[in-house]
């Protein structure tokens, strides 16, 4: 039984509006065309047919894939399980091929992205507050109605299966309201339903809806959007955020980095030899959309590693920022949030073209652990890991010398990231953010604390939220006036191999030294392709 209790159970036949609550709307009748086919039904609603057999004549053995997305929706919920990282173990564990996991794939994690609007459509569907259903049959109905409205898996298909996949998952005592609820939201097509729940002209509110994100993201969304001064070619703010909750609910294409290490140009030319397409932005790099990366040469090895563009270049910007201060010497790197060693990885791989070593500090000991993991790829005198919190970095041996090139890639909201992480949107709340942001601005005079005279200092997130972007920095520099803020568009400018366009919406010009807007550079999904990365690059006095 799951922690979440059972209400509802039991009460499987009824409670469908329209099988008793609702009566069905007055028109469904008369929405027919010529053959006599319902009108306007869009591309789920085109020409339903459902099957005769009553639910409990129907089979119990539900499809792999199925299983398989109802099992990741069901951990997310029950268990608080992040959806990426069971979703791979649950495929392996089902031998699911190519095929069934790309299907398992977008069904959980479009379910995860979807579940506001469908929540919004299923309250219309049954006769009773959703948290009144038993979770694994809400589970359930949120799969079924995500396959009618959000894929294109006809109404019949999706029906049987989802009550199959009841039937043998939860029970036969649910797969009669299952059924009926299911046949309630495949009465209309989307945009009718949308139309419904979440009238266009209806402010942040609809939009959150229609997006399927809560309300106060969206919100922050628009101020960070504002506050990075729009763009040029986008005139219309709303139509910018809508492009924007948008790309957030298309799945992320997969983008590979070689590592600068031995093994990693071949493993990349492998990579493009089997289909992927070189990545226009990062160098080295390339886009993946051939089902399982772990496959591909040189990733199990750590040479290859999926990694998103704009954290490629974020990494890219702080190894290439010029620190004149440190010529003729070996440099020192510290990456201050090292966990699970994404950046680590390529700034060690760079470090150790450089003569240069990084010091990757994570609090977290399993986190630590995949740091390791993840620098195994690098020659080993290039690099050291610190368990520890970067607050106290200053206290560590490791901290002497101080470094020249310190990365504070923050623990952070994550809003920039919604497209990888499906149910993270519903997770967060904006209590998270006073006390995130605490911990950022102490990470972040932990980080000034060890920088050597002429060092510079990287502050990422992955998120756009002024909070933790331009209103941290402005604080930093209200806090530590020596330093000097450099400008971090042009440092993305210089690392990417396509113009980024970041300062399109900015006066002709360079940027006052006090900007911290302008200085600063955010990266976006919709015009980038990349998560929502914030960068800025401050140097200590001293050079
Ligand atoms: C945004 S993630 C870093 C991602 C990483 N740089 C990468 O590219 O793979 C932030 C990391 O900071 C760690 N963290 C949280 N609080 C910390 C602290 N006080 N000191 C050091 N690391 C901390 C988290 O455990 C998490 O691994």
């Amino acid at each position: 039984m799951s922690r979440e209790g059972q209400a509802g159970q039991g009460r499987g036949e009824r409670g469908a509006r329209g099988e008793r609550g609702r009566a069905p709307r007055p028109d469904a009748q008369d929405r027919r065309d010529a053959q006599g086919r319902t009108r306007n039904r869009g591309r789920s609603g085109a020409g339903r047919k459902y099957s005769a057999q009553a639910p409990s004549q129907r089979s119990r053995t539900a499809d792999p894939a199925r299983r398989v997305a109802f099992g990741v929706v069901r951990s997310v919920h029950a268990e608080d399980a992040y959806a990426n990282l069971v979703l791979p173990a649950r495929i392996r564990q089902a031998r699911l091929d190519r095929r069934d996991a790309g299907f398992a794939t977008e069904l959980a994690y479009g379910t995860l992205r979807g579940l506001g609007l469908y929540d919004a459509i299923l309250t219309r569907c049954v006769d009773r507050p959703l948290e009144q259903i038993d979770p694994p049959v809400l589970d359930a109905l949120r799969l079924g109605a995500h396959q009618v409205l959000g894929m294109r898996v006809p109404a019949h298909a999706a029906l049987d299966a989802t009550v199959s996949l009841v039937r043998a998952e939860i029970g036969a005592g649910a797969s009669g309201f299952v059924n009926a609820v299911l046949r309630r939201v495949a009465e209309r097509p989307l945009d009718e339903w949308l139309a419904d729940v979440a009238p266009a002209d209806g402010g942040d509110a609809a939009l959150a809806v229609r997006a399927s994100h809560p309300v106060w993201i969206v919100r922050a969304l628009r101020q960070a959007l504002a506050a990075h001064r729009g763009t040029r070619h986008t005139a219309d703010r709303d139509a910018e955020l809508a492009a924007l909750l948008e790309a957030d609910n298309a799945p992320p294409v997969v983008n590979l980095v070689a590592l600068p290490v031995a093994g990693g140009a071949e493993a990349l030319a492998a990579a493009l030899d089997d289909g992927a397409e070189p990545g226009p932005l990062a160098p080295d790099s390339a886009l993946h959309s051939g089902g399982d990366a772990g496959r591909l040469p040189g990733v199990r090895e750590g040479v290859l590693r999926v990694q998103d563009a704009g954290s490629q270049l974020t990494a890219r910007a702080l190894a290439q920022a010029p620190v004149p201060a440190a010529e003729g010497r070996a440099e020192r790197w510290l990456d201050l949030c090292a966990g699970p060693g994404g950046k680590a990885a390529l700034l060690a791989a760079l470090a150790a073209e450089r003569g240069a070593t990084l010091v990757a500090n994570e609090v977290a000991p399993h986190r630590g652990d995949l740091v390791r993991q993840a620098l195994a790829a690098v020659p080993a005198d290039a690099w050291t890991v610190r368990a520890g919190d970067g607050r106290t970095i200053a206290d560590a041996p490791e901290a002497a010398p101080a470094f020249d090139r310190v990365l504070v890639d923050a623990p952070c909201t994550g809003l920039g990231a919604l497209r990888r992480r499906p149910e993270s949107r519903w997770r967060r709340t904006p209590a998270d953010l006073a006390e995130l942001t605490g911990l950022q601005a102490e990470l972040l005079d932990a980080a000034v604390s060890v920088l050597a005279p002429g060092g510079v200092l990287a502050y990422v997130t992955c998120s756009p939220h002024v909070a933790e972007t331009v209103v941290q920095v402005q604080d930093l520099v209200r806090r530590h006036p020596e330093l000097e803020l450099l400008d971090a568009r042009t440092a993305l400018d210089t690392v990417a191999l396509d113009d980024l366009r970041l300062d399109e919406a900015e006066p002709a010009g360079a940027p006052e030294p006090a900007d911290v807007v302008a200085r600063t550079a955010q990266l976006w999904p919709h015009r980038h392709g990349t998560d929502a990365m914030f960068l800025a690059l401050l140097r200590a006095p001293g050079a």
